[in-house]
């Protein structure tokens, strides 16, 4: 059976590696996202009896009653409640993919906007534009909060170091070593600098198993998490061990393959940013959840995402390599991001 390939980043995180070393992991991160889009992660540093907890942490939130953890609903934003349309909890079904709704409850998480000034609606006062608000941390349990923060810290180092590794796997030019660079100086650094403020996303996902009745001839009606690209740069995933859930589309367009979870490892795939900057070299791959097997399902998404602000376009050598118009002609990831948040609730 067909497996996605496991790619060891630690020369990436390991300032005494060599460079032989880094290289090596390049090129096998440009095969694996030239191919799938998709590959597990390890060598990160992360301990597996940290990861062991924030999947425990999360599933003892999604084990609270309704009434608990509707304490830090997700509200739109412009309301009353001060909600931001994103931050918080959302219930059983409130999540939308491709117009229908998805199976699973959630709290997601946002790099608090800190960026540029928040901007107050015409609710009145205390009133929030879209994702201007603060996180929503549950009270219970009382670690979550603290474990996850140093948790996401790690993760962006993770993020920064993999970020590195793309730029090198698509041969753009080292940097100068007499100037810092912009944002918009295209060398094997121009990822690393563009998420050097990551809007990052992170989501608690709870999902029951499906009851839905099984038949080859039956369409699916409702899925865990519908069919789907992730919006941004790379998505790090950790998940309970149930297997059989996540499923990732090959290249033909129409074999699903399990991409059950590895001990230790993330499952990493690369989002609609990195396919508009390498110009569709490396495709964000459409990936759905279909939770049939045993137990109540724990997955916890970081989305490793570009700077608010960022504004991608395709890479002139990506351009030129792909032998193709430049699909996009540039916007910035916020802009993006926004769509993508309205789409999931008002779909
Ligand atoms: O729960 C999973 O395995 C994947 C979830 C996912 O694809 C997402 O949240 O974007
Ligand atoms: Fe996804």
């Amino acid at each position: 059976m067909m497996s996605l390939p496991i790619i060891d980043i630690s020369p990436f995180l390991d300032a005494s590696s060599s460079p032989a070393s880094r290289q090596q992991v390049a090129l096998f991160i440009n095969n694996a996202c030239t191919e799938f889009g998709f590959f597990y992660l390890t060598g990160h540093g992360i301990p597996q009896a940290k990861l062991e907890e924030i999947i425990s942490l999360a599933r003892q939130f999604f084990a609270l009653p309704n009434e608990q953890k509707n304490k830090i609903k997700r509200h739109d934003a412009a309301g009353p409640e001060g909600g931001d349309g994103a931050r918080g909890y959302q219930g059983m079904g409130e999540n939308v993919t491709q117009g229908k709704k998805d199976m699973h409850e959630a709290i997601d998480l946002y790099r608090e906007w800190d960026h540029a000034p928040t901007v107050e609606r015409s609710g009145g006062p205390g009133t929030r534009s879209t994702l201007q608000g603060p996180n929503l941390w549950p009270d219970e349990p009382g670690k979550l909060k603290p474990v996850y923060l140093a948790y996401i810290k790690q993760l962006q180092n993770v993020g920064s170091a993999l970020v590195r590794a793309m730029g090198q796997a698509l041969e753009l030019p080292p940097p100068d070593p007499n100037s810092a660079g912009t944002p918009e100086t295209e060398d094997s650094e121009v990822f690393v600098r563009n998420t050097d403020h990551s809007f990052w996303v992170m989501r608690l996902i709870g999902y029951p198993k499906l009851t839905t009745p099984v038949s080859p001839d039956a369409p699916i009606t409702s899925l865990s998490c519908g069919e789907h690209t992730d919006y941004g740069c790379v998505t790090l995933l950790l998940t309970d061990p149930t297997p059989g859930a996540l499923q990732v589309l090959l290249k033909d367009g129409t074999t699903w393959l399990n991409a059950d979870p590895i001990p230790g490892a993330f499952v990493v795939n690369i989002g609609d940013m990195i396919e508009r900057w390498t110009n569709g070299l490396w495709k964000s791959t459409r990936h759905r959840v279909i939770h049939r097997g045993e137990g109540y399902r724990v997955s916890v998404p970081f989305f490793f995402e570009p700077n608010f602000e960022a504004v991608v376009r395709p890479l002139e050598r990506c351009v030129e390599r792909s032998g193709k118009e430049a699909m996009h002609e540039g916007s910035t990831y916020g802009e993006h991001l926004l769509g993508k948040v309205f789409g999931n609730f008002y779909g």
